[in-house]
């Protein structure tokens, strides 16, 4: 599939798989079962989490609850444009509710730093993050995130939901674009 566009596999299907796996024993850990705030409710940041929140959300062994909100900060570009747009908000109250949102990638920061300020103005229980990849940027950015799948090089990537143009989010392992995808389409 995608004959060519892929220079390089980052992170194989395995590799994803396996991190997944002990990502939820952590996150498991962190929030005990029958506490007074309800279930555990993940909140996905889509479209780019899609496989990451119903691969987490099957591996926990502890009910969680699914909510999604749809941003926007990078329209068909690959760097991002700093405007956080709301595409689609939440569809209940999260007031009282421990909270945990469910990023693919950090990579400026700027999408989350809005999230973390929209979502904290909502007042949850409790609020934390998830992100299965991390850039080096991020690490300059004021969110403090607890629990990271991988830490990645500054490159733009895609696969398993994450996308160029709205493609090859369907690839199952994450992979560096051919630059020839990119190149004329003036996003880089
Ligand atoms: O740290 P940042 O530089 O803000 O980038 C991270 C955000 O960028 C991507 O979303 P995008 O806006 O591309 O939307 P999508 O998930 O629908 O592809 C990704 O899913 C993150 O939400
Ligand atoms: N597809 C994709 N989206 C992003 N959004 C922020 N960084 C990235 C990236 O490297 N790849």
């Amino acid at each position: 599939m995608y004959e060519g566009d892929i220079a390089s596999v980052l992170l194989t299907e395995d590799e994803i798989q396996a991190r997944v796996k002990e990502l939820a024993v952590e996150i498991a850990s962190r929030y005990p079962v029958g506490s007074p705030q309800g279930d555990l409710l993940l909140v996905g940041v889509l479209k780019g989490a899609i496989f990451f929140m119903t691969d987490l959300s099957r591996a926990l062994p502890i009910p969680t609850q699914m909510e999604f909100m749809a941003v926007s900060s990078y329209g068909s570009s690959t760097s991002s444009s700093g405007v956080v747009r709301i595409l689609k908000d939440l569809d209940k109250d999260i007031a009282g509710r421990n909270v945990l949102i469910v990023e693919d990638i950090i990579d400026s920061g700027l999408t989350l730093s809005w999230l973390m300020r929209n979502l904290s103005s909502r007042d949850p229980a409790s609020l934390q993050v998830v992100t299965l990849l991390r850039k080096p940027d991020a690490v300059r950015t004021d969110v403090e995130v607890s629990m990271i799948g991988f830490d990645i090089p500054n490159e733009f990537v895609v696969g398993y939901g994450l996308d160029y143009a709205e493609r090859y989010r369907d690839l199952p392992y994450i992979g560096t674009l051919d630059p020839k995808v990119y190149e004329g389409d003036g996003g880089m």
